[in-house]
């Protein structure tokens, strides 16, 4: 069955809806290029005056390549077809004697956009749903249907690469105003409009719509230099030379202006092939598949879905839940304090987020009134009746917490699920004196709440399968990437960040300078080292955890004294202005001098940039392979998820356990082993040993 099919209008514009069969989403595969050309051709045949693309599916126009079928392309050659076949296919269609337009509704990413720009005419509805963008950066490779060479034409050269270079979906309005598309238009009359364009002949070339600077700059090949120039410094800043796919893409947009047209797609095709075969994109592709497929677990109807939340305590975290609750899951949310001021606190947090987006006209000033007015506040329990979901966020007491429960059980319906926002406390605890534990969950953050993708949920043990599967689809709609975990100390991520901090922080007692341990751990690909990441979350959080986390788990959890002496100092972190760095002086973050002095510590570098990042992350891979045999996380893809979206482990490296695989598990055992002979907290973990023994893999 073919993808397209093809009806002619009494104006004999060619009605080619794309409908790939079995499938909710639209993407391009294989047999794509040859069906694309017999519509084409069948079109010249019946003389048609154009044709008009539109999708057969509800939400979505052309999602991109297939990605499973990139995968399959086992050789550097199969890529280099793909690439170039796209290519060819989008030439002949730019070629037609007749116009072509692209009926957008849903998503036009990667190579459906690239398909929809080899196209006369774009024209999209103004739908939420409706996004467009070349996102293939994000899977660690560059639009190779000709995106790297058409995109530049029509938005000119920065706004391309801006879009291509963080993989940026924009929506309707901002694709008419940057002249991606030629129209945007309500859904009801999309086709209408889509034929009208078809009826106006081809369309004359046309110069992008650039301010006076943007022209001067892009029209001259010294202004050139200066654009591209500037792209590279800023690539090479930010990925730090691990990917490579935003240097090839800027190349390719290079060859779009400086090279014929032939060497350019020449340069883009290769480009896509090299990418493809990387394994930094193998990796981000797997991310992209395992994020999908964690999706479809603990999927739910809509009945069981939450329409009305509260949240308990205004702090930063309570804050920050509250917004997501409000913004993104779009329901109505109760925020309840002691204080007033917790109250102020928390509206205040999204009314500066909001007020962000609006400036910038991501939102109305419509949108922004009606998402505030959807928090409103108590000091009481008034207005909880009728919630669904409870998520509380003080500080960490366990008698506090259980009144909460309580309190809940007293003041909410019997459905109403408690979720605690704890670090720490095992949510066995919390539900212990709970008349209803079943409704009880544990609902973990991490700050900054908007920003940071994880959360982590987490059943005791007779917490219901209808409460997991209502918070889970909750955390989703704030758009939260959830992954549910077994309640024991510290979780998954605390536990397995807890000793990789520990050894940076030893390293730092054994003289390792302060900026060198936090740089070796950039270099490596954490987006912050370790002892900056202590200081964001707060050196007296971070300590709090370890003494459970060491009487639950052992002595290997015991933190360096370290931490104690820097909060009786009151150097708690970026909050109280001081921490491992000063956050006081006009300079902005500079490391504390006088912590060495503190700390009783003489600087005596002795090891290099790599080996103190090996050394932190193999206490961190060690734990990681510990929380798989015990059941803290249910797989290597969730361990990999977890410690992406949750700590920032690089992306490129595709998570602890597929970085083991990458290593080999035999050498990550070896490595520990010989930092084992400095300090027993080293020694390989007995799961560890036993796959390194058995020749096995996490992945097959
Ligand atoms: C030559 C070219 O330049 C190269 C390319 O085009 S590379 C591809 C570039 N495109 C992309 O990166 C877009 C990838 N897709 C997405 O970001 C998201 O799927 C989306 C925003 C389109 C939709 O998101 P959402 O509604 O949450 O749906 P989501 O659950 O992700 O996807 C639904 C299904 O479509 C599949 N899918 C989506 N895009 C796909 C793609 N490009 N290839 C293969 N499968 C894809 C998903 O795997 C999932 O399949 P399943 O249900 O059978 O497991």
């Amino acid at each position: 069955m073919s993808v397209f099919s093809y009806e002619l209008n009494s104006h004999k514009v060619a009605l080619v809806t794309i409908d790939v069969p079995g499938e909710k989403m639209n993407t391009l595969r294989d047999s794509f290029a040859d069906e694309l050309l017999e519509i084409l051709e069948k079109g010249k045949k019946d003389d048609v005056t154009g044709m008009v693309f539109v999708s057969g599916k509800s939400d979505n126009f052309i999602a991109g390549a297939d990605i499973k079928m990139l995968d399959n392309a086992h050789t550097r050659e199969d890529a280099l077809r793909l690439s170039e076949m796209c290519q060819q296919a989008f030439f002949k269609m730019k070629a037609l004697p007749f116009p072509t337009v692209a009926a957008i509704h849903g998503a036009a990413l990667g190579g459906g956009l690239e398909f929809a720009l080899a196209c006369d005419y774009r024209v999209c509805t103004n739908d939420d749903k409706t996004k467009l963008g070349l996102p293939e950066v994000q899977l660690g490779l560059l639009p190779g249907g000709g995106g790297t060479q058409r995109l530049p034409k029509l938005v000119g050269i920065q706004k391309a690469l801006e879009w291509m270079l963080t993989g940026k979906q924009v929506r309707a309005k901002q694709a008419a105003k940057a002249g991606l598309v030629n129209e945007s238009v309500p859904h009801s009359i999309l086709m209408d409009v889509a034929v009208k364009l078809a009826r106006k002949g081809k369309p004359k070339a046309r110069k992008p719509k650039l301010d006076k600077l943007s022209q001067l700059l892009e029209s001259n090949p010294f202004g050139r230099n200066i654009i591209f120039k500037k792209a590279q410094d800023n690539v090479e800043k930010k990925t730090g030379g691990h990917y490579p796919a935003p240097l090839a893409i800027i190349k390719a947009v290079r060859a779009s202006v400086e090279l014929d047209e032939l060497k350019a797609y020449k340069t883009e095709a290769e480009g896509f092939a090299d990418l493809v075969m990387t394994d930094v994109s193998r990796s981000l592709r797997g991310i992209f598949f395992a994020t999908t497929e964690m999706k479809k677990e603990w999927q739910s109807d809509d009945k069981a879905s939450i329409s009305r939340a509260a949240v308990l305590g205004g702090g930063l975290m309570g804050a920050g839940i509250t917004h997501v609750s409000a913004a993104k899951a779009g329901v109505r949310v109760r925020i309840k304090d002691v204080a007033h001021q917790g109250i102020s606190n928390a509206l205040n947090y999204s009314y500066k987020i909001l007020s962000k987006k609006q400036k910038r006209r991501i939102l109305s000033k419509a949108q922004m009134q009606s998402t505030m007015n959807s928090i409103t506040g108590t000091t009481d329990y008034s207005g909880f009746e009728h919630v669904d979901i409870v998520i509380e966020a003080v500080f960490e007491d366990l008698a506090l917490k259980q009144g909460m429960v309580a309190d809940i059980e007293r003041e909410c319906s019997e459905s109403t699920i408690f979720a605690s926002n704890t670090s720490s406390l095992p949510i066995a605890q919390i539900a212990e004196k709970a008349e209803r534990p079943e409704n009880v969950i544990g609902l973990h953050y991490f700050s900054p709440v908007e920003k940071m993708p994880l959360v982590e949920i987490i059943p005791h043990a007779s917490t219901s399968e209808e409460t997991i599967t209502k918070t889970v689809n909750f955390a989703r709609k704030q758009g939260k990437t959830p992954i549910v975990v077994k309640d024991k100390a510290g979780f998954y991520v605390n536990r397995i960040l807890a000793p990789y901090v520990n050894e940076a922080a030893n390293l730092l007692l054994a003289g390792e300078p302060i900026e060198k341990i936090d740089q070796a751990l950039v270099e490596f690909g954490f987006p912050v080292g370790p002892l900056a990441l202590l200081d964001e979350v707060g050196i007296d959080i971070g300590s709090k955890i370890a003494p459970i986390l060491e009487k639950e788990l052992g002595d290997r959890f015991k933190a360096p004294n370290a931490f104690e002496r820097m909060i009786d100092n009151k150097r708690l972190g970026r909050k109280t202005g001081r921490g491992f760095y000063t956050y006081e002086g006009k300079k902005g973050k500079t490391v504390d001098e006088s912590v060495y002095a503190l700390l009783g510590i003489t600087q005596a570098p002795r090891l290099n940039k790599q080996e103190i990042a090996n050394r932190c992350v193999a206490q961190m891979l060690n734990e990681a392979s510990r929380c798989l045999d015990e059941g803290i996380i249910a797989s290597a893809r969730d361990g990999d998820i977890g410690a992406i979206f949750g700590i920032g482990f690089p992306p490129f490296l595709g998570g602890p356990f597929s970085y083991m695989d990458k290593r080999g598990i035999n050498k990550v055992c070896s490595e520990l082993s010989t930092y084992a002979t400095e300090n027993d907290v080293f020694t390989p973990s007995e799961p560890l040993k036993a796959k390194a023994e058995a020749g096995e893999a996490y992945y097959s």
